[in-house]
């Protein structure tokens, strides 16, 4: 009789909605894993349609199609394993209760059909998730017995392993010190007498969270006795980044088994029966530092969204300044420098250095670059506007007139040429509305508008010192640099805009770490006012800031997506209202069509 139980991570990086090609992914995984003598193939949360399906689960057709396609697979799988596969099913008391016509459910497949199915029973209904919208809760914790020998001849040992989802995973009220549902599975599942238990996961990236997956984890499988693998999905959607880094608990709650982070895997996990436990197997190592770590998000954001929007390239206004240095380098490391296009558009006040700065950018990265001068454009539109702006001080509108032309350029570039635009603000910038609507707003995907100034200084900074050292960044994210990619000029220069002459963003803004502290306690810690001041920083600064973010909101709604890394970026998990009035300590905010001292002059 066997005496250990083999189960595979299979950490897969489903394409949303691409239902055959999920399906194809999850057989070849689970041929390989029979092939490695696996008994039981765990798959990530809702593995089969992908994580987030979003308002897809409203059309029934969807639900139909998924539960054909997992019949189809279940009859290809091979039929000694048993997979667990993520997928959504219908609610048959929906009506009756007045319930949500879903579950988030997985299914255990073997022997060419669905034996059992299990319901996720917590359901995340915060920040980026909106699992309420769509789902009932499971009513109860559940489990499976696997027989060791397969066919388990009768009376012999079965391995009895609770099924969880995600988010069931997430109220150990004695780890958070509180509750937040009214109960936790795992403790239901321990009471049940499982000999292990398994999440199906789609657990999203944030600066630091797989420490905080693997304590909280660790916690409930010492807690509880109880040993946890958790399976989670890799790759990007839209603005979302799933990490990977499926992680096997002891009983005591140590790391036993750690797949890769931000690649596709699949690893093994070994349950021996007669001591109840995991045995030590590969453990790949985690980033070194939190820089490592973002820098591996978003060079997988930018390939995923990419190729799964179907773009190989992609296109970037390069100014010779930092953020539009990092993001070329992002987008190099992601599509390839042979897919990567630099415009350079020196308008009369772009500075000699900041050509450049831009040029030695583009030949560090080894991608090309064209220049659209934007001088005439400017003279132009200058001269169709000469009648109406008569007699007005030159200010923010024409400044921004040379922000929109690049916009414009890129967007023909783009369009012509089949790239994708990347937008590069960043999420300083992005919170005060330091960037021009229709301007360098432009693009499809907002690839740094998560990662505030000061970090993006020391992202390229890290990048340069790892590129010098010639090593790999994280475990799973290689630089392609055979040199430091930054030119030195552009780290060591004042951030500025370049739309009047010298002009820098400290004239506007206040200094940069002031800015992100201040910034990252309204937006990510909900501070007051007072709070804020408390901590130190200065009351007017304060308010200009306060004010600045509740200002912008109406560019951030129209901005592109943004891939997050933080656990609070704009976007899904940020809903402010625009025409918004609640700013206690602020004065009213100022009329902007009676600021405007010059009346228009309607002489047709
Ligand atoms: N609630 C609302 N709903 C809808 N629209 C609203 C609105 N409030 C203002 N608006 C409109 O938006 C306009 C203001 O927004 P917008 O035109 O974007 O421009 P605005 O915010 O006035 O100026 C852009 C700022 O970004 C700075 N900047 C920094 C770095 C780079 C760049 C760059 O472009 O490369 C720019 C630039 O120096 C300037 O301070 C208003 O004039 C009004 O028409
Ligand atoms: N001369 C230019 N040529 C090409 N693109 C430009 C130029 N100036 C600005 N852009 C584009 O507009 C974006 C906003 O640029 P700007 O320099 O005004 O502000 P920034 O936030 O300091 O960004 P950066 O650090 O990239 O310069 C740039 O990142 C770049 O994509
Ligand atoms: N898909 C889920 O249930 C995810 C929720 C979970 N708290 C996470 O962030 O990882």
């Amino acid at each position: 009789m066997k005496s250990t139980l083999r189960l595979a991570i299979a950490q897969l990086n489903p394409t949303i909605g691409d239902l055959s090609g999920n399906a194809q992914a999850i057989l070849e995984a689970a041929q390989q894993a029979a092939s490695q003598g696996a008994d039981l193939v765990l798959t990530p949360e809702l593995s089969l349609c992908g994580y987030p399906p979003r308002d897809l689960l409203f059309r029934p057709s969807f639900i139909t199609a998924m539960a054909e396609t997992l019949t189809q697979l279940a009859q290809q799988l091979p039929p000694q394993v048993g997979v667990l596969i993520g997928f959504a099913t219908t609610n048959p008391d929906a009506r009756d209760h007045g319930e949500k016509p879903l579950f988030n459910s997985t299914a255990l497949v073997w022997s060419g059909r669905v034996h059992q199915v299990f319901h996720k029973q917590l359901l995340p209904t915060y920040d980026v998730f909106d699992e309420d919208r769509y789902f009932s809760p499971g009513r109860g914790a559940s489990y499976f017995d696997w027989p060791l020998d397969n066919p388990s001849p009768p009376g012999e040992a079965t391995v009895r392993v609770g099924v969880t989802i995600c988010e069931d995973l997430w109220n150990d009220e004695e780890f958070w010190g509180g509750r937040t549902y009214p109960r936790n599975p795992i403790a239901d599942l321990a009471q049940q007498g499982v000999d292990l238990v398994v999440n199906l996961s789609a657990s999203p990236y944030s600066v630091g969270k797989q420490q905080l997956r693997e304590s909280m984890l660790g916690h409930s499988a010492a807690r509880f006795r109880c040993p946890i693998v958790y399976a989670n999905q890799i790759g990007a959607n839209d603005d979302l980044i799933f990490d990977g880094s499926s992680v096997a608990f002891n009983r005591q709650g140590n790391v036993m088994v750690r797949a890769l982070g931000f690649q596709p895997d699949l690893t093994l996990v070994e349950f021996e029966r007669q001591q109840r436990d995991f045995m030590p197997g590969p453990v790949a190592p985690l980033p070194l530092h939190h820089t490592a770590e973002i820098w591996a998000a978003l060079v997988l954001g930018v390939r995923d969204y990419a190729h799964k929007c179907g773009f190989s390239r992609a296109v970037i206004g390069l100014s010779g300044g930092i953020d539009s240095s990092l993001v070329a380098t992002i987008a190099t490391a992601a599509l390839g420098a042979a897919n990567v296009l630099g415009v350079l558009m020196p308008s009369p006040y772009s500075s000699e250095t900041s050509l450049q700065d831009a040029y030695a950018l583009a030949d560090n990265l080894g991608i090309h670059t064209t220049t659209l001068p934007i001088g005439n454009l400017m003279a132009g539109y200058g001269q169709t506007l000469a009648e109406l702006f008569a007699g007005t001080e030159f200010g923010v509108a024409e400044e921004n007139i040379q922000s929109r032309i690049r916009g414009n350029l890129l967007m023909a570039v783009a369009n012509k040429f089949g790239y994708l635009l990347l937008s590069t603000g960043n999420k300083s910038e992005m919170a005060v509305g330091y960037c021009t609507l229709y301007g360098d707003m432009n693009g499809g995907l907002a690839v740094i508008a998560d990662v505030p100034k000061t970090q993006v200084y020391s992202l390229c900074r890290w990048l340069n010192q790892r590129a010098t050292e010639n090593s790999a960044a994280t475990s799973s994210a290689t630089l392609p640099f055979a040199k430091a990619p930054i030119p030195t000029n552009v780290l060591a220069k004042p951030p500025s805009a370049e739309l009047k002459p010298d002009q820098q963003d400290q004239d506007s803004l206040p200094a940069y770490d002031i800015l992100d502290d201040i910034l990252e306690r309204l937006v990510q810690h909900h501070e007051s006012l007072q709070e804020i001041v408390a901590a130190g920083h200065d009351p007017a600064t304060v308010e200009q800031v306060t004010r600045l973010l509740a200002r912008a909101e109406f560019k951030r709604r129209q901005a592109p997506p943004v891939l997050k890394i933080t656990d609070r970026a704009f976007g899904m998990g940020w809903r402010m209202p625009i025409a918004n009035r609640w700013s206690p300590s602020l004065p009213r905010p100022q009329d902007i069509s009676a600021a405007t001292a010059q009346p228009l002059p309607l002489s047709d």
